[in-house]
């Protein structure tokens, strides 16, 4: 059985979950459910936790876990990166009162306040900064008002919770993050049934990401037409029954389709469909 960590709570927890159904997995069915044993397809789902997911999967107890590369690169625990699974997305930044730091520089001497200790530390270590850092377990936007720190440092995604405790950012990035798929460091990378769990979650970001694009067209055009829509591989080209026109099935990055069909329309082509993908592999 391949044993899995996923969250049990937070930003990570509901679309960890979905993506996993959506994979076929079977998923627990409320939040009192720490264990699920999928017989059918031979795994364990343990949820966790996220930010303890690293600490298991480093410690081989557990073959894989999804985790935020933040809560990774944070914890420093013996884990590695295997997919980046595109939700939970955000920045990891510095913030204080407006105006009263002007860059990086400033940080000396400062109390910093953060959630994510071992990324501050290290950042400011690398970049020779002296500031003292303390620890809270949430809400730090709150600590510069209450006075126990001067600047932040906490995950932005649309930041609003900036905003609303009157914050700026200061400087760039530490890091980007998002939900990523994690292995113990030195795993063996080809285990067949990893393999085949992260060729499942693969299949599930190509089917959200892209859309199956039909479309008649006159066999003149055929040339042009597959240059707007030329697949992963290569579309399929039928010949209709009117010999002057042939259909042309292809895939198209979703975000694409609307421009890519207006392009298809001015060619000539005609009938141009597009379909979801509910599951694939590549
Ligand atoms: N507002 C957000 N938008 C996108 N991702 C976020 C957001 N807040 C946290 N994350 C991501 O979620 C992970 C943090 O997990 P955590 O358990 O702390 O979730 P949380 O949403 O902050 O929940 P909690 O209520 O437990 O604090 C990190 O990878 C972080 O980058
Ligand atoms: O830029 P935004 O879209 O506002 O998102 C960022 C906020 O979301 C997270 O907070 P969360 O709600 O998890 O609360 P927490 O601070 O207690 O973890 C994070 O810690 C920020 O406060
Ligand atoms: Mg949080």
């Amino acid at each position: 059985m391949l044993r899995i960590a996923v969250p049990n709570k937070g930003s990570l927890s509901g679309p960890a979950g979905d993506m996993l159904h959506e994979a076929g997995y079977r998923q627990r069915r409320g939040t009192k459910e720490l264990v699920l044993v999928d017989a059918e397809n031979e795994v364990e789902f343990f949820y966790l936790r996220p930010r303890d997911i690293a600490i298991y999967v480093s410690s081989g107890k557990l073959d894989i876990g999804i985790t935020g590369r933040d809560l990774l690169l944070d914890s420093g625990a013996g884990a590695e990166e295997m997919l980046p699974l595109g939700f939970a997305r955000s920045t990891f930044r510095y913030a204080a009162r407006p105006g009263t730091l002007t860059g990086l520089a400033d940080l000396a001497g400062t109390t910093v306040a953060t959630s994510y200790e071992g990324i501050v530390g290290k950042h400011l270590a690398d970049q020779g900064i002296d500031a003292s850092v303390v620890h809270l377990d949430g809400a730090v936007e709150t600590a510069i008002e209450l006075g126990v720190a001067q600047v932040i440092a906490d995950v932005v995604e649309t930041g609003t919770s900036l905003r609303n405790a009157g914050l700026e950012i200061v400087g760039e990035p530490i890091l980007t993050s998002e939900a990523i798929v994690i292995r113990r460091t030195g795993a063996d990378p080809e285990a067949p049934k990893v393999r085949q769990f992260l060729r499942r979650l693969q299949g599930v970001l190509v089917a959200r990401s892209y859309v199956m694009m039909d479309y008649d067209i006159r066999a003149e055009s055929v040339e042009q037409a597959v240059a707007l829509t030329p697949g992963l591989e290569s579309p399929t080209v039928s010949p209709l029954h009117d010999r002057g026109w042939v259909a042309v099935r292809s895939m198209v990055r979703a975000e694409e389709a609307q421009r890519i069909m207006d392009e298809l329309y001015d060619l000539g082509a005609r009938a141009i469909l597009t379909t979801g993908i509910h599951a694939c592999r590549l």
